[in-house]
């Protein structure tokens, strides 16, 4: 446990954090010289897209940058003052804001487009987009005060390798002359269209009231019944009061997914963000991950895809909840794009699936054709079609996050119900133990929640690799917004809108054994994988 100022040695916090950034950035810089990349090291200035990130996206070197993220945010922490730190995390809300505002506006793209490198002044962004001067150069300004964009000359903004980020793939012109369509394709700019949104912002608004008015006499009811095999999950608390502080301040049963898949415009444009949102999931799960989950989930251990035939393992594969299908495209084309004979389905609401087939018609239309992978309209609260059962492995990418225990295990029921081997008919119970042969397999993707201070049952270290447990001191056992920035931002996320949250590795473990998964193992990540086998 590191509780103290000094350790043993009576070394300080801050020698130590110096101690880790000088290592950790001589190995970062060492990693850039020695790739075949011109880039000598990581800069601020140095414009990519997502296509040539390079040694920036290389995910052997995440470790180094995690560390070096965690030691400089807590050197920060510890040297600067607390009351301008309070001050600037309340007025955090103003980030979202003028994120929002310059992707809304096209801002990005006028600059990319119309300055180029030589950026833009305000007064011609202004000209472009039809905005005030002064509240464009205010809203660029604060944005490049936090790195975000770049003032090369007073009233002057370029991109920087942040900025470029929130451009849409479309130019200016195409954007204006389709608006509906400009997030295509954009996944990172329709995140921050998604989050800046009335209805996250509406939302949140609602944060304190939902949490203390929650009555916690109902948190059993609200569970839900696992046994209960109604589609709709969140139903099951009707009468209980608002399920979540979406539910609250837009005065609806409907759970979010139902609600934006309603036909109309506004809630159109919301569940095509969201679609596109998804797809740039793809980027959280590196390949290597989605290869070392499969293929452990296929034979037990890790085996080389490459060399070993796999076909007889993965006849089919349903990504349930699978929205556009990305994670499927790109298991199908990236990670077993050489074993032929495997079948894939795609399911999800209506709306989610009128998506995917646009998205498979532009990006792998013979895989619609041949019937390799079929895009399926199903309720996961329902059980699965014939179609679907004993399917090799089953994929839940980012959706048990989205429930509550109750609705998680219904959805985990329900897949065990088609699962190979049957469970028995009489009791419905789950069956003995396994002896030999195939069983069906599940893989969860979603974050992994740890704890900030040192945990000694966990036995993945904070760093992601299993087996090991040592985060240097005096880092946090997390790793802080380094390790698990995102993954807290997203159980908040998930538990005012959705009534969801982000699990420990125990929690999957106890969801697993009430419906019959054992958890075999973890592949920790960004996303972790969950791997369970039917017993
Ligand atoms: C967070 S997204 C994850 C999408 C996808 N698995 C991925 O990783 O890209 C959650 C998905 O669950 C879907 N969903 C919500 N309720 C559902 C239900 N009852 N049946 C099937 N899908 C549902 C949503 O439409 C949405 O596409």
């Amino acid at each position: 446990m590191h509780t103290s100022s000094t350790n043993n040695d009576q070394t300080t916090e801050l020698d130590a954090l110096l101690q880790i950034l000088t290592t950790q950035v001589a190995s970062l810089q060492a990693s850039y010289r020695t790739s075949n990349t011109t880039e000598r090291i990581p800069s601020l200035l140095k414009l990519k897209n997502l296509e040539t990130l390079g040694p920036d996206s290389d995910p052997s070197l995440n470790e180094t940058r995690r560390l070096i993220v965690s030691a400089a945010t807590q050197l920060i922490h510890t040297v600067q003052s607390p009351i301008e730190i309070v001050q600037d995390y309340a007025g955090s809300t103003f980030k979202t804001v003028a994120l929002g505002f310059v992707v809304d506006v096209n801002i990005p793209e006028v600059i990319r487009d119309l300055g180029g490198e030589k950026g833009m002044h305000v007064d011609d962004i202004s000209v472009h987009v039809g905005i005030d001067t002064s509240y464009i150069a205010r809203v660029l300004r604060y944005l490049a005060t936090r790195h975000v964009f770049k003032e090369l000359t007073p009233n002057v903004f370029a991109h920087n390798r942040i900025s470029i980020l929130l451009c849409k793939r479309r130019s200016f012109e195409e954007i204006k002359a389709d608006p509906i369509s400009r997030f295509d394709d954009a996944p990172f700019a329709a995140h921050v269209h998604m989050f800046s949104d009335e209805i996250l912002i509406e939302t949140l608004s609602a944060f304190s009231e939902f949490l203390k008015q929650k009555d916690l006499s109902s948190e059993s009811v609200k569970d839900g019944n696992p046994e209960d095999t109604s589609a709709s999950g969140p139903q099951s608390s009707a009468g209980l009061g608002p399920r979540t502080a979406f539910n609250l301040k837009f005065n609806t049963s409907k759970s979010f997914w139902e609600w934006i898949a309603q036909p109309g415009a506004k809630y159109e444009d919301l569940a095509r963000t969201v679609a596109v949102v998804m797809r740039g999931g793809d980027k959280m799960v590196d390949e290597g991950q989605l290869v070392n989950a499969i293929t452990t989930a296929a034979s037990g251990t890790p085996i080389d895809s490459s060399t070993t035939d796999i076909t007889n393992l993965l006849p089919l594969v349903v990504d349930v909840g699978g929205s556009s299908g990305s994670a499927t495209f790109t298991i199908k084309n990236k990670v077993l794009q050489d074993v032929s004979g495997i079948k894939y389905v795609v399911q999800d609401l209506e709306r989610p699936i009128d998506s995917a087939r646009k998205f498979w018609a532009e990006n792998d239309p013979r895989a619609i054709e041949t019937r390799q992978v079929e895009l399926l309209v199903h309720d996961f609260f329902t059980s699965q079609p014939p179609s679907c059962q004993n399917a090799s492995i089953y994929i839940l990418r980012m959706i048990i996050h989205d429930w509550a225990d109750g609705e998680a295990k219904k959805i985990l029921k329900r897949l065990r119900e088609a699962a190979y081997p049957p469970l028995p008919l009489s009791t419905q119970a789950v069956s003995p133990e396994p002896k030999t042969g195939p069983r069906s397999k599940l893989i969860v993707f979603d974050t992994l929640a740890r704890y900030t201070c040192d945990d000694p049952r966990e036995n993945l270290n904070r760093s992601g690799k299993e087996g090991s447990t040592s985060v240097p001191w005096p880092l946090l056992g997390n790793l802080g917004v380094a390790g698990e920035g995102f993954s807290t931002m997203m159980d908040l996320g998930t538990m005012v809108a959705l009534d969801g949250k982000e699990r420990t590795r125990d929690d999957f473990e106890q969801l697993g054994k009430e419906t019959g998964w054992k958890l075999e193992s973890v592949k920790p990540g960004k996303l972790a994988a969950f791997i369970f086998s039917a017993f």
